[in-house]
């Protein structure tokens, strides 16, 4: 027998919602997910759908208690997520068990309000909750529950809702994630703000009726990745992309007629699951990545690079914060090829490393000169992601992180080849992404990794999966960041982008 557990062994103290969008049931659903043993300690019964919350019944506060204690008196809890919780009652005997435990992570989603308008927790209670939430290592309160927190009207704006997340911080000791979900416009942001650092992922709206149990899922996946290893910030960016493709499947099950819950299970397609039996390590991470991968596809600035419609002053920010990312970029190879424990793997790392070296050399300086400017956030997010992977010195899950940058550019390759090059001003760089030497590299990529996680043992394959998927997300953000992060300086003239200054 090993000496942990396959899976961290998570308990949900929450209410039920019998239409299995939110509550308990939407935890356990997102706790499987992401490969922990959920557990449900239930606060209250709800009469609901995806319409509306009809009525609510709550258990003797003693029950609660009682459930918690079988719990604990007999199963390690390796992390917690607590959300509905209904009485001023009931919030005190879960919080005179979280100090009693102790437990190593302790998510709060503060339940307040349903969607649709119903109270699933007395205004009394409120304060009882403020003091549970210093108790706990992250709080996931949504817009009105952050101001009925912090004693606030609800912020009006994205800097107003982090500048209450710090508030809230500081009060409680707690980390906070502030949630974009109720913000208008086209972007649904959330932010992890310890105190007063603030780390933003960013995320778009998906326009969908879909969003019963967000919050709910959110939380539960996030106890869950936390207890599995990740950090915070590398556990709210795997979770964020999740819950964004959970939302977008969610229409396809077809469940109820109001605000139907998400497609918690996405990614366990039966299909999927069978074919990576068969393949490898690299082949089964690609498949997981389809959904990220269908953003990038979709992302305005691949589309505009493959039609030529890209303007010049996002491809020439995109070339600038490439050059920062393959300098890098660059280090973190250069740190695998002193890890790798055969000949031919150093030798692979090391020309790797040469490669991204002479990528900067001959086509970003050439075009965007010395000055590139200071890294964006998003470049500096991912290089942290690479260079925290490679610090932890395991050469495996180096391997994983590295490898979507990759996979990525040398898909976009295949998927460019067929474009007509004559006239179009990105003819270079279609080349570039398909340059066959720079396929073939990638092909050896794929198959390093897989004779890795061939000889990698349960725990070392889980660190893979985790350090890739994160790194895939970042490459998606990355094209994003050039796309967003850029103020075009006249209308477009992508005629001659050639000479980008
Ligand atoms: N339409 C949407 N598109 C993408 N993400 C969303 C959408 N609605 C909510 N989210 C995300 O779902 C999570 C829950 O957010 P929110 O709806 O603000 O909380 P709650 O469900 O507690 O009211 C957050 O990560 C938020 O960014
Ligand atoms: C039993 C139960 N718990 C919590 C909620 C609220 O879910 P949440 O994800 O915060 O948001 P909405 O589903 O209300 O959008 C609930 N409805 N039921």
């Amino acid at each position: 027998m090993s000496a942990r557990p396959s899976r961290p062994r998570v308990l949900a103290i929450a209410g039920s919602d019998p239409s299995g969008g939110a509550g308990i049931q939407a935890d356990l659903k997102s706790i499987a997910a992401f490969g922990g043993y959920g557990m449900a300690a239930i606060t209250a019964l709800t009469a609901q759908n995806t319409r509306a919350v009809d009525g609510v019944h709550a258990p003797p506060a003693e029950f609660v208690a009682d459930q918690l204690r079988a719990v604990s008196d007999d199963i390690a809890v390796d992390a917690v997520k607590i959300g509905m919780l209904f009485s001023a009652p009931i919030v005190e005997v879960v919080a005179d068990w979280v100090r009693r435990t102790r437990p190593a992570v302790v998510v709060l989603d503060p339940v307040m309000i349903s969607t649709s308008g119903h109270r699933l927790l007395d205004a009394a209670a409120e304060r009882a909750v403020l003091e549970l939430a210093s108790a706990a290592h992250l709080i996931t309160p949504n817009l009105d529950e952050l101001a009925a927190l912090v004693g606030a009207p609800r912020a009006a704006s994205w800097s107003d809702a982090l500048d209450q997340g710090r508030r809230l911080s500081r009060q409680t000791g707690a980390r906070v994630v502030v949630k974009g979900g109720h913000l208008a416009g086209p972007s649904a942001p959330d932010a992890l703000v310890d105190g007063d650092d603030v780390y933003e992922v960013p995320g778009e709206r998906v326009e969908s009726r879909n969003t019963h149990g967000t919050g709910c899922s959110l939380s539960a996946a996030l106890a869950t990745v936390r207890a599995d290893g990740a950090t915070w910030e590398d556990g709210l960016v795997r979770v964020k992309a999740w819950l964004t493709a959970a939302i977008r499947e969610g229409e396809r099950l077809w469940v109820g007629s109001g605000n139907g819950p998400i497609d918690h299970l996405h990614a366990l397609d039966p299909r999927t699951s069978a074919d990576r039996e068969n393949g490898s390590w690299a082949r089964s991470a690609w498949d997981r990545g389809a959904a990220v991968r269908a953003d990038i596809l979709a992302v305005a600035f691949v589309r505009g690079m493959a039609d030529g419609s890209l303007h010049r002053d996002h491809w020439a920010e995109y070339l600038r914060q490439d050059a920062h990312y393959l300098a890098g970029y660059g280090r973190v190879l250069r740190r695998l090829a002193e890890l790798a424990p055969t000949t031919d793997d150093r030798a692979f790392w090391a020309a790797s490393a040469e490669g991204a070296d002479l990528e900067v050399e001959r086509l970003h300086r050439r075009i965007v000169g010395e000055d590139v400017g200071m890294p964006a956030p998003v470049t500096v997010g991912y290089l942290d992601h690479l260079e925290r992977t490679a610090a932890r010195g395991d050469y495996a899950e180096t391997v994983a992180a590295v490898l979507p940058c990759f996979t990525v550019y040398a898909d976009l390759g295949r998927r460019f080849a067929p474009i007509e090059r004559a006239g179009h001003p990105y003819a270079e760089w279609l080349d570039a992404y398909g340059d066959p030497q720079f396929l073939h590299t990638s092909v050896l990529a794929e198959s390093v990794a897989s004779r890795v996680a061939d000889s990698a043992s349960h725990e070392q394959r889980r660190a893979m999966e985790r350090a890739h998927d994160v790194s895939l997300i970042w490459e998606r953000d990355f094209f994003d960041e050039a796309w967003r992060g850029t103020e075009v300086s006249s209308a477009y003239t992508a005629t001659d982008p050639g000479h980008v200054g």
